[in-house]
């Protein structure tokens, strides 16, 4: 089975850039061996902090953080980072072109309970023209040049694309190496299952309503087929689930909290999953807008999200065409 770095090179990925990943997963071996250890490891729960979102950091949330700023910053070949858990960009060696965008612990809800987690990440280069700080990250989805995640559950997996399709690397632990098992991630068109939080649905807008009733309704209803739902409530591991079988996952704008309407952020989330679905023959939109033409205006930004198998996408899109409605997630001038 091949290696990381043979894989990339042969690719054409720059030195530079296949270096910072490798950084990358340097960093999430040692999450991966942090997470195993578990409550051995004395860093389970939580912390008292909270982070720039106003949501209670768990102690691995800090850990994972760390590690990845500290070995991507000593690299020299990172102009700055941007991190969930960052309520600032982080600078690095001025004279460096690679800027990454990261979650370092996506689903970390899911840590105390033994559940999977990961780590997203997303890699632009410094723009032509003069930006600084948080500017410097402002780029649309479709600037990436790099993303992916590791998903941490039974197995370790790298999901990662560079633009030319999608592949799967799995940590073989004897050699403490990602060796490629997924040549070319495609997924199918069309599913039959969902992933979405239904416990706020009251709170979705009314094309997203009519959708998912239309889903529960099976056979009996207007898409005469039964669909089969999961949640896993990490991110990382329900669309892993989606590239890996198809389907759709959600995480729409809804009214719950109308100063706050979507949950899932721009850059760390909703811009490298898209690539990696878009790269694998999926869709990606906020129902509205395709999500990696979107301009960024924060870099903590928050998004609808709906992505996926390209015809159900589609499908579900049809209804944000059809029924109107106020959205919450409104762009202000
Ligand atoms: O708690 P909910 O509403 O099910 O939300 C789950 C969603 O929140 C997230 O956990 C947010 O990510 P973080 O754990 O990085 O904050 C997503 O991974 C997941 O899809
Ligand atoms: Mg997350
Ligand atoms: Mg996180």
């Amino acid at each position: 089975m091949q290696r990381l770095i043979p894989v990339l090179n042969n690719d054409h990925v720059p030195l530079h850039l296949i270096s910072v990943i490798n950084t990358l997963l340097t960093a999430a071996k040692e999450i991966s061996h942090r997470l195993h250890q578990g409550s051995l490891a004395g860093t389970l729960g939580s912390t008292l902090d909270e982070n720039i979102q106003g949501e209670t950091q768990k102690k691995l949330d800090v850990v994972s953080n760390q590690l990845i700023k500290n070995m991507l910053l000593e690299t020299n070949l990172v102009h700055a980072v941007a991190s969930e858990e960052e309520d600032d960009v982080v600078m690095g060696n001025p004279d460096a072109k690679y800027l990454v965008a990261y979650d370092p612990l996506d689903g970390s809800s899911n840590i105390d309970i033994n559940g999977s987690v990961g780590t997203i990440f997303s890699i632009l280069e410094k723009p032509d023209h003069c930006a600084e700080g948080k500017e410097l990250f402002l780029q649309t989805g479709d600037e990436q040049i790099a993303a992916g995640y590791i998903l941490y559950g039974p197995s370790s997996l790298l999901v990662m694309t560079t633009g030319q399709g999608v592949r799967v690397f799995t940590l073989d632990h004897t050699v403490g190496e990602f060796l490629l098992t997924v040549d070319k991630l495609n997924i199918p068109a069309d599913t039959q299952e969902f992933a979405v939080n239904m416990s706020n649905q009251r709170h979705w807008t009314k094309p997203m309503q009519q959708y998912i009733q239309d889903l529960l309704s099976g056979e009996l209803g207007p898409r005469k087929k039964n669909f089969n739902m999961r949640w896993n409530a990490a991110m990382v591991s329900d669309v892993h689930r989606v590239l890996s079988r198809g389907g759709i996952f959600t995480y729409p704008a809804d009214c719950k909290h109308p100063e706050k309407p979507c949950k899932l952020r721009l850059l760390y989330e909703a811009n490298p999953m898209s690539f990696l679905v878009e790269q694998a023959g999926g869709r990606a939109s906020t129902g509205y807008e395709r999500i990696m033409s979107l301009q960024p205006t924060e870099i903590h930004q928050r998004v609808s999200v709906i992505m996926g198998s390209r015809n159900e996408v589609d499908t579900c899109l049809d209804y944000f065409k059809s029924i109107p409605c106020d959205r919450p997630d409104a762009p202000t001038a």
